[in-house]
């Protein structure tokens, strides 16, 4: 049954509880934002005050030839500075690129009860889980997106366990991506003093996980977020988003005159996005950036993004690389076991990079 739209118990019910998602609702016939989605006017995305981001996508088919050191230099410099940066040329197929967002589509245009049986705590598997907004028993108010996670272990567990419709395609992304994911942080990692063939690479991307998202259309785009201010918690991240646009990066306070800024990273024709995760800014004791993000919504058109992250394996112990601590002579975060930070980090509401302050050594 439709939820009235003006009582917030009956809106989460329907949406979280029932997992009609978002989607449910807006279908459902929905003409303006329910209680329950109104941002406080702190987390509004003023889109008129939002330039775009204009760095050119970095072409990683040059990483091949002759100038190889100078696109190495590229990458570092936008992991040390903005923590977001897009490539082209980057292995994946373009077509695949196209089939993603169709399946992104298509999935999420299934009956809801397709879907909801991925819901968390009735699901058939852990490696599946479909969901609403970020943590909505602790969010004062929901984000307007609903998602559906798969976990990677192996290929035979990926095609038992992740939904046949989307299965085919999220496999090959993740296969046709962790090359470029490899070799970016290699690049990475090698600039810290790290050689490629260390294991502490492959330690660093041990777990992967592809999201799709779905946000659909809203009413009044002004007073919703499609996802709040966080940075993301894992190594790094891939991101292929549609031509719709509506991720918006944070750059951080440069002097006491030039203030945060948010800036856009434009759509770009067969380009994905990169950022780095929380656990590179740990590694590199703070030199890479895991850059604050969040995404609008939009009136015109559902949109849908479609990521994998990249994440060291739980039981992992996480710390700055000791080099670095003996060069800075400081270390800026504690050791700490990567389940922890975890628990943390998906046990709270988007809260920007707070969640950087559960390992953060106090005025280091
Ligand atoms: O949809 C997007 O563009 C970004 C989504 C995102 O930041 C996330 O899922 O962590
Ligand atoms: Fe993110």
């Amino acid at each position: 049954m439709a939820p009235s739209f003006e009582d917030s118990n009956s809106i989460y019910n329907f949406v979280v509880r029932e997992g009609n998602g978002v989607k449910g609702m807006v279908d459902s016939g929905l003409s303006t934002v329910p209680a329950a989605y109104m941002q406080p006017p702190r987390e509004r995305i003023d889109k008129e005050a939002a330039r775009k981001h204009e760095q050119p996508p970095i072409d990683l088919s040059r990483l091949d030839g002759p100038e190889h050191d100078e696109v190495a230099i590229e990458i570092v410099r936008a992991a040390e500075t903005l923590g977001f940066f897009q490539v082209i040329n980057h292995g994946v197929p373009v077509e695949l690129l196209e089939s993603l967002k169709d399946t992104a589509h298509k999935f999420f245009g299934l009956a809801p009860e397709r879907k909801a049986v991925y819901r968390s705590g009735v699901s058939p598997t852990p490696l599946v889980k479909y969901g609403t907004s970020f943590v909505p028993e602790k969010e004062k108010a929901l984000e307007w997106k609903d998602y559906i996670s798969l976990q990677y272990v192996n290929d035979a567990e990926a095609l038992e366990y992740w939904p046949i419709e989307i299965r085919d395609v999220a496999l090959e992304y993740l296969r046709s991506s962790m090359k470029m994911v490899r070799k970016l942080l290699e690049i990475l990692m090698e600039n810290l003093g790290i050689k490629p063939e260390d294991p502490k690479i492959d330690a660093l991307i041990n777990k992967k996980m592809v999201n799709m998202n779905f946000y659909p259309t809203c009413p009044d785009p002004d007073f919703t977020v499609g996802v709040g201010r966080h940075s993301d918690m894992g190594t790094l991240t891939v991101l292929l988003q549609d031509g719709i646009g509506g991720l918006y990066v944070k750059i951080e306070e440069m002097s006491s005159e030039i203030k945060e800024e948010w800036v856009e990273i434009p759509p770009t024709p067969n380009a994905l996005v990169i950022n780095v995760g929380d656990m590179l800014q740990v590694l590199s004791n703070g030199r890479y950036k895991s850059a604050e993000h969040r995404v609008r919504t939009t009136s015109t058109k559902s949109r849908v993004s479609i990521l994998i992250f990249t994440i060291p394996k739980p039981t992992e112990k996480i710390a700055p690389l000791p080099q670095l601590v003996e060069k800075d002579g400081v270390a800026h975060y504690r050791e700490f076991v990567l389940v922890d930070y975890m628990n943390n980090f998906f046990g709270n509401a988007h809260d920007g990079k707070k969640s950087l302050d559960f390992v953060k050594i106090a005025d280091s």
